[in-house]
C-alpha cells in the first residue's frame, strides 16, 4: 500500500517556481507544474517572462516587469509561503534583483526560511541564448541567496569561467561558485564531454562530494530536462528528505522521463520513480568513476553475501540480553538480533556465543549487532551493520565466513548504496520516533517507507523505530517482510501475547 506524502495538517507540501513560460510545455514552468504534481507537492508559479518556442528553438521572449513579478511574488508570499522556491529562466537582470532581493527578505524573515534551487538558464537545452551581458552582473546577489544551484556544462562553464576539460576543472568550476557564496552545486553531466557514455552528476556543497551515475539515454529530444530535473529537486526537498535522496529521486524522475520522451520531443512525466533501473549508480571511492573522482569517503567494496533464506523475516525482536534472546526463541521467534552497546569484545563475547549457540538450537535467524568479529568466531546466521560500521568492518571476511549482512539505511541514496553491496537484507528506519536509540535524523514515516518498499521488492526488507503493536499492522501494509521491534516486545505488560499480535500481523 502507497501512504501520501503529505504535511502534518494533510497538505502537499508548498512550492514555487519562478520561471518562464515555454509554449510548447515541454521545459519552464509548464514543465514544473506537471512535475510536481507528478511528485506531489502543491506548485505555485510567478512568471518571469513568456517565450515563444518548441524544440526546435525560442522565438520570441517578452520578459514581466519588475513589477508584476514582485506584485505576483507578494501575492504569494501573503498566502502561500514555500518551503523551497525553484529559480529557472529570469529574462533581465532587473528581475534577477527582484528575486534576490525578495528570497533576501523571506530568508531573513519567514519562521521557516525556504530553500532555493536555482537552475541558472543562460542557454537553453534547444541552443537558444537567453544570457544578457547585465543579467550576468547581476546574478551574484542572486547566487548569494542559493541553496542549490544546478548548471548544466555550458552555465557551469560560463558562471565559474573554467573550461571543462577534466575532473579537477569540474571541481575548481564548482568551488569557484561556492566561492560566491551559492551552498552547494549540482553540476549536470548530461552534456559533459567528460564522460560520454554516462550521465554524471557531481553534487558538491564544500564539504561532501556525490556522485550519480546512469547510462546515457539516447534521446531524440532532451528539452526540458534541466527545468525537470530542478524542479523534481525541489519537489523532493520539500517533502523533507535529505540533500542525497532528494538528488537521486529527481535523477530517476528525469531519467525515467527521457526514456518516454513523447512523439512530440518532451520529456515524459511518470508520477513518482518506483523502477530501480531508473535510479542512478552512487559511485563510492571503491568505483572506477569514484576513483576518477577522487572520492574519499570511505566504503567497502560489493563483495557477495550470503542470502537469507526467505524474503520474510517476520518478527524481528531486537534485544540486548541472552535472557531475553532464550525467553523469545522459546516463544517461536525465528528472527532475532542480540544488540549490546558500548562494551568491549571481552565483556561480551560469553554471551554472544549464548546466543549464537541458542540460535542453533532453535533454527533461528540469529543476528548479532556491531560486534561482527565475534559473529564471525563463533558463527552466527548474520551480523546487523549500520553506515558508520560499514566504514571499519570487514566485509570480505563476514561474507567470506558465510554470514549474513544486514545494513541499517535512513533514506533513498543509502538505500541505493547499500543495494549495491548486495547484503541480505536491508533495514529501514527509523520509522517513528524512538526512545531506544539516539537518532540524528527525524523519523522517516510510512509514506517514505512505502516508497522504499515500492523500490526495493523483491529484497528482503526490514523497518525498525517506533513500531508499537498498533503500527505493526500499517508497517506491514508497506510492504517491508519484517518488522523489527525492542519496547514494543520488551516493555509490553504481557511479551506472549505482544508477540503473537505481531506473529498474527505479519502472517496475513
Ligand atoms: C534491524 C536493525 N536495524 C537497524 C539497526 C541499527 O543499527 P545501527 O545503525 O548500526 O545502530 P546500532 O543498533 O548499532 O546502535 C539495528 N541494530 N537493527
Ligand atoms: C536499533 C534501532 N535502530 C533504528 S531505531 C532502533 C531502535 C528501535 O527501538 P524501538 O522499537 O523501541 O523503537
Ligand atoms: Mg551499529
Amino acid at each position: 500500500m502507497k501512504f501520501k506524502l503529505e504535511t502534518a495538517e494533510g497538505l502537499r507540501p508548498q512550492i514555487w517556481t519562478i520561471a518562464g513560460s515555454d509554449s510548447c510545455a515541454g521545459a519552464g514552468l509548464q514543465a514544473d507544474l506537471l512535475t510536481a504534481h507528478d511528485l506531489e507537492v502543491e506548485c505555485a508559479t510567478a512568471v518571469t517572462a513568456i517565450t515563444a518556442q518548441n524544440i526546435k528553438g525560442v522565438t520570441a521572449i517578452q520578459p514581466s516587469s519588475p513589477e508584476l513579478l514582485a506584485a505576483q511574488l507578494d501575492a504569494l508570499a501573503a498566502t502561500n509561503p514555500a518551503k523551497v522556491i525553484k529559480i529557472g529562466m529570469l529574462g533581465s537582470a532587473e528581475l534577477v534583483r527582484v528575486v534576490a532581493d525578495k528570497i533576501a527578505t523571506y530568508k531573513a524573515t519567514w519562521a521557516e526560511p525556504p530553500l532555493v534551487v536555482c537552475d541558472p538558464v543562460l542557454v537553453a537545452s534547444s541552443g537558444a541564448n537567453l544570457a544578457l551581458d547585465d543579467l550576468m552582473q547581476a546574478l551574484p546577489a542572486l547566487l548569494a541567496q542559493t541553496d542549490v544551484l544546478t548548471p548544466n556544462a555550458s552555465e557551469l562553464a560560463t558562471l565559474s569561467g573554467v573550461a571543462l576539460n577534466s575532473v579537477a576543472e569540474l571541481k575548481q568550476a564548482c568551488a569557484a561558485l561556492l566561492k560566491q557564496g551559492v551552498k552547494a552545486v549540482w553540476a549536470k553531466g548530461g552534456h559533459l564531454a567528460l564522460t560520454p557514455k554516462i550521465a554524471l552528476d557531481y553534487f558538491t556543497d564544500g564539504q561532501r562530494e556525490i556522485v550519480l551515475s546512469s547510462a546515457m539515454i539516447d534521446a531524440p529530444h532532451t528539452h526540458g530536462t534541466g527545468c525537470t530535473l530542478a524542479s523534481a529537486l525541489a519537489s523532493a526537498l520539500a517533502h523533507d528528505f535529505f540533500m542525497e535522496d532528494a538528488l537521486v529521486i529527481a535523477k530517476a524522475y528525469v531519467y525515467q522521463g527521457l526514456k518516454q520522451v513523447t512523439g512530440r520531443g518532451n520529456l515524459a512525466h511518470l508520477g513518482w520513480p518506483t523502477e530501480r533501473v531508473n535510479f542512478p549508480r552512487v559511485e563510492s571511492a571503491q568505483t572506477e568513476l569514484g576513483k576518477q573522482f577522487g572520492l574519499g569517503e570511505s566504503w567497502p567494496e560489493a563483495v557477495p553475501f550470503a542470502r537469507c533464506d526467505t524474503n520474510k523475516l517476520g518478527v524481528y525482536p531486537v534485544v540486548d540480553s541472552v535472557e531475553w534472546i532464550e525467553r523469545l526463541l522459546n516463544m517461536g521467534i525465528k528472527t532475532i538480533q542480540l544488540r549490546i552497546k558500548d562494551k568491549t569484545d571481552a565483556e561480551v563475547e560469553a554471551d554472544v556465543k549464548r546466543a549464537i549457540d541458542l540460535g542453533h538450537q532453535h533454527q533461528a535467524r540469529l543476528f548479532i549487532n556491531d560486534y561482527w568479529q565475534l559473529a564471525v568466531k563463533h558463527g552466527a546466521y548474520g551480523v546487523h551493520l549500520g553506515q558508520e560500521d560499514l566504514e571499519v568492518a570487514d566485509l570480505q571476511k563476514i561474507a567470506a565466513a558465510g554470514l549474513r549482512l544486514g545494513i541499517s539505511t535512513h533514506g533513498y541514496f543509502e538505500l541505493l548504496r547499500a543495494s549495491q553491496l548486495q547484503p541480505s537484507y536491508i533495514a529501514l528506519g527509523h520509522i517513528f520516533p524512538t526512545t531506544t536509540k539516539d537518532m540524528p535524523s527525524k523519523p522517516q514515516g510510512l509514506a517514505k517507507l512505502s516508497r522504499y518498499a515500492q523500490l526495493m521488492q523483491d529484497y528482503p526488507l526490514v523497518a525498525i523505530g517506533g513500531i508499537d503493536l498498533p503500527r505493526a499492522k500499517q508497517v506491514w501494509q508497506c510492504g517491508v517482510g519484517s518488522v523489527a521491534v525492542v519496547r514494543a516486545i520488551t516493555e509490553a505488560a504481557d511479551p506472549v501475547a505482544a508477540v503473537a499480535e505481531l506473529e498474527a500481523i505479519v502472517s496475513q
